[in-house]
């Protein structure tokens, strides 16, 4: 039977890119039919002109599911324990609905796999008889945070949740600070706004469990050997991962091929990307001069912090590409505008291709959150990063940026704000003539070969994948 894998995603950019990156490999490795589907609200904004329909790219096709919330969650108002289980409940439903629509039109899944926060996916496979896998598209290090603390290190982590500065050691990695764990870990307050997302990650690891005790679990992991082989190794039980990355962002795994055209506008993203003529603007810029900021897709940057960006970008000299959300611009105000008008020093824009931006060779550092995609993007391109983390595992991914030496990460100041003058002495110590820039700059380059060697063919994670496909097809 032609292999078929139907790869599920929660509707949020940090998941849909590494989700739909792991398809086009999967339908370029094993040859494969591929469908991607995310919930209809997150289907809309990538296909806004679609009406809920099937979409086909040519090489994968995308099936929206119902997750109850069709016109979206509301993240700042919105019950999260509601969401959960509504999102459970309707989602198995439609989404087993979609398994067996393909089943009788002749496209039979072979394989489900799905990103983060989804447990309940694993169930609708089960159902139907079809091997699963789950795709972990955080590091390896955090999996293993995540699984000692399911797995006994729950209450010594909570009793020195108020002493940030408290290390840890976990069996197999190097000590942590509390601070620098996934920040979900250290909710103690079950009134807290996000105590229902450690729910997610608990009962995504309760269904591990029991796929660890009928050696089925599969973690396909969007990381490298290379790059994390100790905490791939870092005792997580039986639990087997597999690390496959880092997934190249689309417009690199295209680059030189002949879908690469037509795929450039491909739907990846959930935000109207702005019209300006930013490539351009990089074009007339001097080799590793400009600065990029991006904070993600989810964070909502406090207004000091964005004061304090201003500040510092008004009084630098170097060129930069900022990126603020439509709905970050509120707390910023009039002085954007009055910023963009002056425009000479840099752009301020809405949404970019991100990667097509760390690519270009003007660009010498990237101010970040450090979500996963971010940091492995900028990995890829040898950008070295200001790590700027606001929370989950940006905070261990910032870290571990530092202890890769592929950047510095900024001191935040007590309002958890990094301060114009902090931001100026990181930039000058990644970006300067000194000798931990060069060193920074070095190891960035060095990183960037061995990411790429290992996603290319015969590298560590390309021999992973492909027998991970083995493995399915043997299934069968
Ligand atoms: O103007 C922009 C800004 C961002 N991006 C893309 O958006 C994605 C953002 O992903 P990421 O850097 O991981 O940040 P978040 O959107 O914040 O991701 C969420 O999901 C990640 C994966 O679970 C986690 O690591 C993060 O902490 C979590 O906030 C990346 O692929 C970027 O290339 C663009 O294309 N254009």
């Amino acid at each position: 039977m032609e292999p078929h894998f139907l790869v599920v995603t929660y509707p949020a950019q940090g998941h849909v890119n590494p989700a739909l990156q792991l398809c086009r490999r999967l339908a370029r490795v094993a040859g494969a039919r591929v469908t991607f589907s995310t919930s209809i609200s997150g289907h809309r904004r990538m296909f806004p002109s679609s009406a809920d329909q099937e979409v086909d790219d040519g090489v994968v096709c995308y099936v929206p599911y119902s997750d109850g919330f069709d016109g979206g969650f509301d993240r700042e108002s919105g019950d999260r324990d509601e969401f959960r289980l509504r999102v459970k409940s309707v989602g198995t439903r439609t989404l087993a609905a979609i398994v067996r629509s393909l089943q009788e039109r002749g496209r039979p899944v072979t394989c489900i796999i799905q990103t983060l926060l989804l447990p309940w996916v694993v169930d609708v496979a089960r159902d139907h008889g079809i091997p699963s896998a789950h795709y972990w598209i955080q590091p390896a290090t955090v999996f293993a945070m995540y699984y000692h603390y399911f797995h006994g290190y729950d209450g010594l982590i909570a009793s020195h949740g108020h002493d940030p500065q408290f290390e840890v050691s976990l069996p197999g990695l190097p000590p942590f600070k509390i601070c620098d764990l996934p920040s979900f870990l250290s909710i103690t307050r079950p009134d807290d706004p996000y105590a229902a997302v450690i729910d997610m990650f608990r009962e995504t690891f309760d269904v591990l469990d029991r796929e660890e005790a009928s050696s089925t679990a599969r973690v396909l992991v969007n990381t490298f050997e290379e790059l994390e082989g100790d905490a791939l190794a870092a005792g997580a039980g039986q639990v087997k991962l597999i690390p496959i990355g880092p997934m190249l962002p689309s417009p690199l795994q295209l680059e030189g091929t002949k879908e690469a055209k037509g795929m450039a506008s491909a739907g990846a993203d959930l935000f109207k990307p702005d019209e300006k003529h930013y490539m351009e603007w990089l074009d007339s810029k001097p080799e590793k001069s400009v600065v990029y900021v991006s904070f993600g897709s989810l964070a909502v940057m406090k207004k000091r912090q964005a004061e304090e960006i201003l500040r510092w970008l008004k009084e630098s000299r170097k060129p930069y590409l900022w990126v603020v959300r439509k709905e970050n611009r509120g707390e910023l105000g009039d002085k954007l505008e009055e910023e963009e008008e002056e425009g000479e020093g840099g752009m301020v824009v809405e949404w970019c291709s991100q990667v097509r931006v760390l690519s270009h060779p003007a660009v010498g550092c990237f101010v970040t959150h450090c979500g996963w995609n971010s940091t492995v993007e900028s990995m890829v391109c040898g950008v070295p990063v200001v790590a700027v983390p606001q929370w989950s595992d940006q905070v261990t991914n910032a870290t571990l940026a530092e202890l890769w030496g592929m950047g510095v990460r900024g001191e935040l100041d007590g309002e958890g704000v990094l301060q114009g003058a902090e931001l100026c002495r990181c930039l000058e110590t990644v970006m300067g003539e000194g000798e931990r820039g060069k060193e920074v700059r070095k190891r960035a380059e060095m990183w960037k070969e061995k990411a790429r060697e290992a996603v290319s063919e015969g590298g560590s994670s390309d021999r992973n994948l492909r027998a991970f496909v083995e493995e399915i097809a043997r299934l069968k």
